[in-house]
């Protein structure tokens, strides 16, 4: 049996306490192993390492050598690829057709995109003073210190990365706390570090859960100078109160109830198949996903009919099944959350189109967290499966008239994460997009990424940006310097 320990100042450690709480894998729950929960101690020895670390040979690091060095650890994230998909399927469940096109490759990019952070340009401003000689202004940046990542397990190399990728480059330390529900990729990721000779102290990766646990006991820890966090919008608000003491920065990426608009001139089969992906890829499990799908009421049916049609054909089965395209969600207790929500939406009226309920995988399989891929049709706007994010397989799709009901429609949320728009026309798109109060808008795309571009939500989606240079606001700590000459 596995068993994950911590990864500080460079070595696998145990807890002090032996603590140590399962992992077992969605497909069949059947045991992975065990994962060695942090007490205060092990996240405080972590923390001063990577405090420590910033005045070692990492901090003296030219920017041209850390760059390097990252490019090195993706080098070697892809060397070890098939590791890294391994203990990423089987932690999540997902095909294995998708985490290796997906999760694992960006899991590598993210050092390379971001390697070169710190050099881009910073700002200069020459001012004119009374003497006539004149000052000039000169942005410098340094790292801002110690900062606690705290990822989720719906992409968990891909979104952990994505945050310790520019916080490195920026010569920044980290200290790691992985979901609970998925601890191997972060875990194998302390390996590569070392062997890549990144110096002890500046990644290290602390496993537990979040309140009265090693998530709670990082960020609240007076030595973390700030707090990268993805996951739902209430831990959000928990971590932001940990963070005002001491008042640390934070950068968050929190819940969505993302729409999907389709009008009536769009191509009906790029919007199908973008909707398809949209609401199911991941079994749902995507902070971008479209939950709410408003379509323009003269392809109504078409588009219904459509959806229904790919939706049966969706299928389910192990990550290394080659047909297979639909896992099961990350844990029971997460199904148990979504079938709730299928309950729910039966409750508040809704006419099931599709699925709703728990398929039958087989002896083998039905222990695991299988859930249908599932399409509602005739609830209200006020129902709660409409209002609140279900962070499953599933869709509600609703007709429109007009586009600025459909803009209203797709406003009314407290969320404002991402949406797509399908149109044909382009005057409409941006017209569209420009309206739509979010961080994330795609035209006649989802998830399409360029990592130079920024990435963030609106509302109550998230606070602040990150992605390409928009990360520097939040991972460097620029300085003014004035000379006067
Ligand atoms: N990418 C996203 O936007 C994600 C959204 N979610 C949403 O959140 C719901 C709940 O899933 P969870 O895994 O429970 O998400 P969560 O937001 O509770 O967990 C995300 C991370 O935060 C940590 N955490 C939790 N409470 C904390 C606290 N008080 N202080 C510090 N760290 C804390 C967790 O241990 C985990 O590492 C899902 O059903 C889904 O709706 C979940 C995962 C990812
Ligand atoms: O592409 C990215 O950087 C992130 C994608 C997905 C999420 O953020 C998420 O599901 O949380």
């Amino acid at each position: 049996m596995k068993e994950f320990k911590h990864f500080i100042n460079g070595e696998y450690v145990s807890s002090a306490s032996g603590k140590l709480f399962e992992n077992r894998c969605p497909v069949d729950n059947s045991l992975i192993g065990k994962v060695h929960e942090a007490g205060e101690a092990e996240v405080d020895t972590a923390v001063r390492a990577a405090k420590a670390a910033l005045k070692g040979s990492w901090g003296k690091m030219t920017q041209k050598q850390r760059s390097e060095m990252l490019y090195k650890i993706a080098d070697r994230i892809n060397e070890r690829f098939d590791e890294f998909l391994d203990a990423e399927c089987l932690d999540t469940g997902k095909p294995r057709s998708m985490a290796s096109h997906i999760d694992i490759p960006r899991g590598a990019a993210n050092f390379k995109e971001f390697a070169e952070s710190m050099s881009h340009p910073t700002e200069g401003f020459r001012m004119d003073t009374p003497d006539g000689a004149g000052a000039l202004n000169v942005g410098h940046r340094t790292p801002k210190g110690v900062i606690a990542v705290v990822s989720p397990w719906n992409l968990p190399l891909l979104l952990m990365t994505f945050k310790v990728g520019p916080a490195l480059a920026c010569g920044n330390t980290v200290v790691v706390k992985p979901s609970e529900e998925t601890p191997a990729t972060a875990t194998l990721l302390g390996e590569v570090m070392n062997e890549c000779g990144v110096p002890p102290g500046v990644f290290n990766v602390v496993h537990g859960f979040g309140p009265d646990s090693a998530g709670a006991f990082l960020t609240s820890h007076p030595l973390v100078d700030a707090i990268t966090f993805t996951g739902e919008t209430r831990t959000g608000e928990a971590i932001m109160r940990a963070a005002s003491v001491g008042l640390r920065n934070v950068s968050m990426e929190c819940g969505g109830k993302n729409p999907g608009l389709v009008f009536a001139d769009c191509d009906l089969e790029k919007a199908v198949g973008g909707t398809m992906r949209s609401a199911f890829v991941n079994c749902g499990q995507v902070c971008l996903g479209t939950e709410r799908v408003y379509v323009e009421r003269s392809i109504f049916d078409q588009f219904l009919a459509r959806m229904k049609e790919e939706v049966a054909k969706l299928k389910l089965g192990r990550p290394e099944d080659p047909e297979a395209n639909f896992g099961p969600l990350v844990s029971l207790e997460h199904r148990d959350k979504v079938k709730s929500y299928y309950d729910l939406a039966r409750e508040e009226g809704a006419t099931v189109e599709i699925g709703g309920g728990i398929p039958d995988m087989g002896a083998e399989l039905n222990g695991g967290a299988w859930i249908e891929p599932t399409i509602w049709t005739g609830l209200p706007d006020d129902a709660r499966v409409v209002r609140e994010e279900i962070f499953g397989p599933c869709c509600h799709i609703r007709p429109f008239d007009t586009e600025d009901e459909a803009i209203a429609l797709a406003n009314d949320t407290n969320y404002g994460l991402a949406c797509a728009i399908w149109t044909e026309n382009s005057a409409r798109a941006i017209r569209v997009a420009q309206q739509m109060e979010v961080g994330l808008a795609w035209v006649n795309s989802w998830f399409l990424r360029d990592l130079r571009t920024s990435f963030g939500g609106a509302k109550q989606s998230g606070l602040g940006r990150e992605g390409g240079v928009h990360g520097l606001e939040f991972y460097a700590e620029t300085k003014n310097i004035c000379i006067k000459l």
